[in-house]
């Protein structure tokens, strides 16, 4: 079976956040199952200085949103990839989505409407030799190729869209729509309009055959007023196309036995090589070398990941007797609520801000917990390698968090069955208790080993995940969608 993976961003090659995880490694994780996929991508600076000679050119066009265009066949690191050559559109300095200073670029309608078009054309068959079965757009920046595929004559592949964030939708204003050429009545209520604009994600989730989302629980929060983000009645009507597919991880680079970022690899029988690591995280962040409690924060800073809520915690956290190591970027504020905590408790707090994959391995090798505190969390990540290398996730209770940690009760910890610590969502004292709890198991050096080597037992990889995608994918066929 052949599928077209339709997505902004793709690790190795270009990566702003966890959907670019998911998309690198979902490939690879479907090839077991038979499914070969073709990945589709603007051709971003970092992605075109990475073309050679044997990249070939699969269609053309004069004028796609405002300027000549191409598909370009390429073949980098074992992915197979359709890369969408728009100079005027993706030839930039800057970021996938805005300009280094973090704003949005003013045309992002029209980069993504222009990739989602091109998309639309290959699901279609425009590229000679190969066309898809079913075509696979992922969140706002690629939805729009169903709606495309929606009203396009030509017949269409069975689709599904996943929801990677549904705070993310690709709103614009009512004034775009003559531009997008599609025709009079797609502005429509079934159709791309939404809330007198036009909404991206809205469109895409209206035309998809199904719809997937990051976890169950999530797919069940989205459904309800407080997490559908005004997408709720439009996915209760949808629900019986909905379906929560949990992440895995990519587990040959994410592997402490073997991670090439790491001062010292280890295993589940060598945890005290971990050590070796927390040594370069402590002279990094600045931190006293006294065998406190490592905590550590990896993630964007934004509302969503509940930074605020933390960041006006640290004092009561540094007073239990543990130190925090936060890496991030993000909302300018919260940045300086970090640093400016970093320099009250010196040795206690440290930070780096700016995005640093290196660092991020680092920290789950050798911080003995990672915080993640979110609002809402479709799945997240963090908290997946955090298992992975034995470092203690400590999550609040929803979405994704909530499906793939086991909190240490006292029954889940007698039982031998926990792998991290849960709070409740949105609460600075529900963090500050669980980490009162992480600290006393923490100092129990037999039970934190134990939590440490349960967490690392977790099957965190894509194998359940990618036959689930595969059987979906073959039902949409089967039943010619
Ligand atoms: N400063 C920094 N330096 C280095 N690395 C950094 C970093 N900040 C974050 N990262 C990395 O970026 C990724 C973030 O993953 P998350 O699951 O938190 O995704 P995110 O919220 O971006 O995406 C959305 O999509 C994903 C994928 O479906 C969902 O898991 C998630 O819930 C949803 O919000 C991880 O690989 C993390 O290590």
């Amino acid at each position: 079976m052949q599928v077209l993976s339709v997505a902004s961003e793709m690790f190795p090659f270009i990566k702003t956040g966890g959907l670019a995880d998911v998309t690198g490694a979902l490939p690879h994780a479907l090839a077991s199952h038979g499914i070969f996929v073709r990945s589709m991508l603007p051709c971003y600076p970092a992605l075109k200085s990475r073309l050679s000679a044997k990249s070939s050119i699969a269609h053309r066009y004069n004028d796609l949103f405002g300027g000549p265009a191409s598909i370009i066949e390429a073949q980098i690191e074992g992915h197979h990839l359709l890369l969408l050559d728009a100079p005027h559109l993706f030839e930039r300095a800057g970021g996938a989505y805005g300009d280094d200073g973090g704003g949005d670029w003013a045309d992002n309608w029209a980069r993504f409407a222009a990739f989602a078009r091109a998309a639309a054309d290959v699901a279609a068959g425009e590229i000679k030799g190969w066309k898809p079965d079913v075509v696979h757009a992922h969140d706002w920046q690629a939805a729009m190729t169903l709606a495309y595929m929606r009203y396009d004559e030509r017949p269409a592949a069975p689709s599904v869209m996943t929801v990677h964030n549904l705070a993310f939708q690709g709103r614009f204003p009512a004034g775009i729509f003559p531009q997008l050429k599609l025709p009079p009545e797609a502005m429509a209520i079934d159709g791309v309009e939404y809330f007198g604009g036009v909404g991206y994600l809205k469109a895409g989730l209206q035309a998809a055959s199904v719809i997937t989302s990051v976890s169950p629980t999530y797919v069940q929060e989205i459904r309800t007023p407080e997490f559908g983000m005004g997408l709720d009645g439009l996915l209760n009507g949808r629900e019986n196309d909905l379906f929560g597919i949990l992440n895995g991880i990519d587990t040959s680079d994410w592997d402490p036995e073997t991670d090439r970022h790491l001062a010292a690899t280890y295993s589940a029988r060598t945890l005290q090589r971990r050590a070796a690591n927390r040594r370069v995280l402590l002279d990094r962040f600045q931190l006293d070398d006294d065998g406190s409690p490592l905590l550590c924060v990896i993630s964007r800073l934004t509302w969503q990941k509940g930074m605020d809520i933390l960041a006006a915690e640290i004092a009561r956290i540094v007073g239990l007797g543990a130190q925090l190591a936060v890496l991030g970027s993000g909302d300018s504020a919260l940045e300086g609520a970090f640093i400016a905590a970093a320099s009250r408790h010196h040795g206690r707090v440290g930070v780096v801000t700016g995005y640093d994959e290196a660092l991020a391995h680092l920290l789950q090798g050798g911080a003995d917990a990672i915080l993640i505190p979110s609002r809402f969390e479709p799945c997240g990540l963090t908290q997946l390698y955090g298992l992975r290398y034995g470092c203690i996730p400590m999550v609040s209770r929803t979405g994704g968090l909530a499906d793939t940690i086991i909190d240490a009760n006292h029954a889940a910890l007698s039982a031998g069955v926990a792998t991290g610590f849960q709070f409740n969502p949105g609460s600075g004292d529900a963090i500050v208790e669980a980490v009162h709890r992480l600290i006393a198991v923490h100092r129990n050096r037999s039970a934190w080993t134990s939590l440490q080597r349960q967490a690392m037992k977790t099957d965190v990889s894509w194998n359940a995940s990618a036959s689930e995608y595969a059987q979906l994918f073959r039902s949409l066929v089967s039943s010619g969608e």
